[in-house]
């Protein structure tokens, strides 16, 4: 049944308050502009994309986070005004959108501005529609503290790498504005009913090409009609995706949301004394984070009001004073964190497109990693497959599985399928050993995995730091490499996360929980578990994948390609990298049997070329030498006992 109309009369402004990236209700300035207009009416539409549902790939869990999203929004606008409620339209945004416009005689359509991936290219096309259609189109910034497009400018129109290019940068722009208060009425809804009779979308659904096929279970029905199956614009179910039930305990909505920060915040010790490197990745119940990533990443928490509750929460501390440990700084404090958040945003915003691959993109390093994107010549992207090495496929998998051998490796992946959510360091082990710490496999296929199943996955944050974790851009010290034992046990000598979520390996001593396959088979047959048998022996030597990733990492480095760099875009930038790494080989293996150290290599010309990196390959390696012994679990113990 349709919902019927509650105001006949012909109302001056009439406004479709598009919801994009601001699932709430507070601090939203794109809904205060909405208010602003005094409209009579004001139709608050979610537009329920067939692209969303095939053409990303999205976990059920994300999908399940999402629908909680949108129910505890709807209540809430309800809760407002009983004539209210989000309207959820079964269709594309540059489809369905022209014919509300049309039905509804809309006046203004107002949203927030989503700057980043896919949802920048939809900003483009609706407010080009609208416009077509006499309809004024109100975008306001919201979902980051800096309006990214200043920031990129004033960087001199290029990526923000570091966070203090991106400092340099927002110097010169306004302080983030103060959260907004949450309105506290709320204009009807207009009449929802059509001239004629709702239109039937017709959305083939090619299964073949639906890249979320792999996790349903029986068809999809969301799109069977434009309104719902109630025809009242229902929010769908998650059986309507062909999705079984969430496996993850973290509920959302933006209801969730305030009481997480209202909570993290109470206890202003540990606001003011936040230190990501200090929280354990091994903590999960409840984390030592705030776990709100998934709440701004679908705008069920403002991030004004996070910034701003963090900074008045530290500005009304009264622990610090003479001989008390002081409040934390950046980056290591929240108010850092956050910080994080905007250079990503700052930097994919000025890459555009390329930013989730590395054909194309001009900030990231070409490394010739196993199970890369493969390009056509026409840019088309072809499936990846082994470029490399054939174990790449099943390392991939394995990791993928969490069935890697490495218990600490396997819980994290585990944790990720059944949650959603990991630690940011959880997070910094798994993508250290898939790309440039043990797999050599290419971030891009770490990222889809992420993809897949975090909760908070985001275009912006999600590349960045698989890019940063791979020392493909922000970071370049590829040599600390995370230790599979050595950096949990740093965080937690009892293995915690392993026993719950490798709960095969949970019986085994402290001695042996994060490397049960050294342990003798008494101690194996005691702990009810088999290596080899009842859980997999490791599916590598780290220490010899190691040194393998090291040497070619370093010839990737000597050479200094980049994805947007000509030999990467005419497909010979592999050859020269096996080329630089069968040099680097061959003067590895002859200075061994020499017994001496001197370079036989001859200088090449300009630019990179395979004959010159073997003296690039051995510079980089003294100075590696002098600075540091290539290990993080080193670095962050040296770094511990400075601060
Ligand atoms: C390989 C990899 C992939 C990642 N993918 C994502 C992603 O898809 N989406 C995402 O939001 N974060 C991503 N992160 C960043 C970070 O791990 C998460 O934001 C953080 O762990 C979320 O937990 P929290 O809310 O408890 O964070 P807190 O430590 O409580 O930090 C508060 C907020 O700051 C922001 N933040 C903190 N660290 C970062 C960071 N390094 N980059 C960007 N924002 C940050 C987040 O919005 C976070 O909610 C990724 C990190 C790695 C190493």
């Amino acid at each position: 049944m349709r919902p019927s109309s509650s105001n006949p009369s012909e109302p001056a402004v009439r406004v479709l308050y598009w919801f994009r990236t601001d699932l709430r209700l507070h601090s939203s300035p794109a809904l205060h502009a909405a208010l602003a207009l005094q409209p009579e009416v004001i139709f608050p539409v979610w537009t329920w994309d067939p692209n969303y549902v095939f053409a990303h790939r999205v976990g059920v869990n994300r999908f399940g986070f999402l629908l909680e999203c949108m129910q505890d929004l709807s209540a809430s606008l309800t809760a407002l005004n009983p004539n209210t409620k989000l309207l959820v339209v079964r269709g594309a945004p540059q489809t369905v959108l022209p014919r509300l416009f049309q039905e509804w005689r809309i006046s203004h359509i107002v949203y927030e501005i989503d700057r980043a991936g896919y949802g920048a290219r939809r900003d483009l096309q609706v407010s080009a529609l609208a416009s077509q259609a006499g309809i004024k189109v109100i975008s306001v910034v919201g979902n980051t503290l800096y309006d990214l497009k200043e920031v990129v400018e004033l960087n001199g129109g290029k990526a923000t790498l570091s966070l203090a290019s991106w400092h340099a940068a927002v110097k010169k722009c306004p302080q983030p504005a103060r959260p907004l208060p949450a309105p506290t009425t709320f204009p009807p809804l207009g009449d929802t009913s059509f001239s004629q009779a709702y239109p039937s979308l017709d959305v083939p659904i090619d299964y073949s090409t639906d890249l979320n096929n792999g996790i349903r279970n029986r068809e999809v029905t969301c799109f069977d009609t434009f309104s719902g199956p109630k025809g009242d614009f229902g929010v769908p179910a998650i059986d309507e995706l062909g999705l079984s039930r969430p496996t993850t305990s973290i509920r959302g909505g933006e209801s969730e949301a305030l009481r997480r920060l209202a909570v993290f915040c109470a206890d202003k010790d540990r606001v003011a004394h936040f230190s990501k490197p200090q929280t354990s990745p091994a903590e999960f119940d409840p984390p030592e984070t705030t776990l709100l990533s998934p709440f701004l990443k679908f705008g069920c928490l403002s991030v004004h009001e996070f910034f701003w509750r963090v900074r008045d929460t530290v500005a009304s501390w009264e622990g610090g004073g003479p001989g008390k440990k002081p409040a934390t700084k950046e980056p290591e404090n929240l108010q850092g964190q956050l910080h994080f958040r905007e250079m990503y945003n700052a930097a994919e915003y000025a890459e555009g497109i390329h930013f989730g691959r590395i054909y194309k993109n001009s900030v990231c390093r070409f490394i010739d990693w196993d199970l890369r994107d493969e390009f056509g010549q026409d840019g088309a992207k072809i499936i990846p497959r082994p470029l490399g090495d054939p174990r790449a496929e099943e390392w991939f998998l394995a990791w993928k599985e969490g069935r890697t051998g490495f218990p600490w490796i396997d819980a994290i992946m585990r944790q990720l399928r059944q949650e959603g959510w990991i630690h940011h360091l959880a997070r910094h082990s798994v993508a250290c050993f898939l790309t440039r710490g043990q797999c050599y496999i290419s971030w891009e296929r770490g990222a889809e995995v992420f993809d897949e199943y975090l909760l908070d996955w985001d275009p912006c944050a999600n590349p960045g730091n698989w890019m940063w974790l791979s020392a493909s851009a922000f970071y370049h010290m590829y040599y600390r490499v995370y230790g599979v034992q050595s950096f949990p046990k740093k965080y937690d000598k009892t293995g915690k996360l392993v026993r719950k979520f490798c709960p095969e390996l949970s019986k085994f001593p402290d001695q042996f929980i994060y490397a049960p396959h050294l342990a003798p088979l008494e101690v194996q047959l005691s702990a009810g578990c088999v290596i080899g048998q009842d859980y997999p022996m490791p599916m590598l030597d780290d220490v010899a994948e190691k040194k393998r990733c090291m040497t070619r990492l370093k010839v990737a480095y000597a050479l200094g390609l980049y994805g947007s760099d000509g030999a990467v875009l005419d497909g010979t930038a592999d050859s020269l990298l096996k080329e630089g790494y069968r040099q680097a080989l061959a003067g590895i293996k002859s200075d061994k049997k020499q017994g001496q150290k001197k370079s036989r290599t001859v200088s090449g010309g300009d630019g990179p070329s395979p004959s010159n990196l073997t003296t690039d390959v051995k510079t980089m390696a003294t100075k590696e030498l002098k600075h540091g012994s290539g290990s993080i679990e080193g670095f962050l113990t040296k770094k511990r006992k400075r601060d």
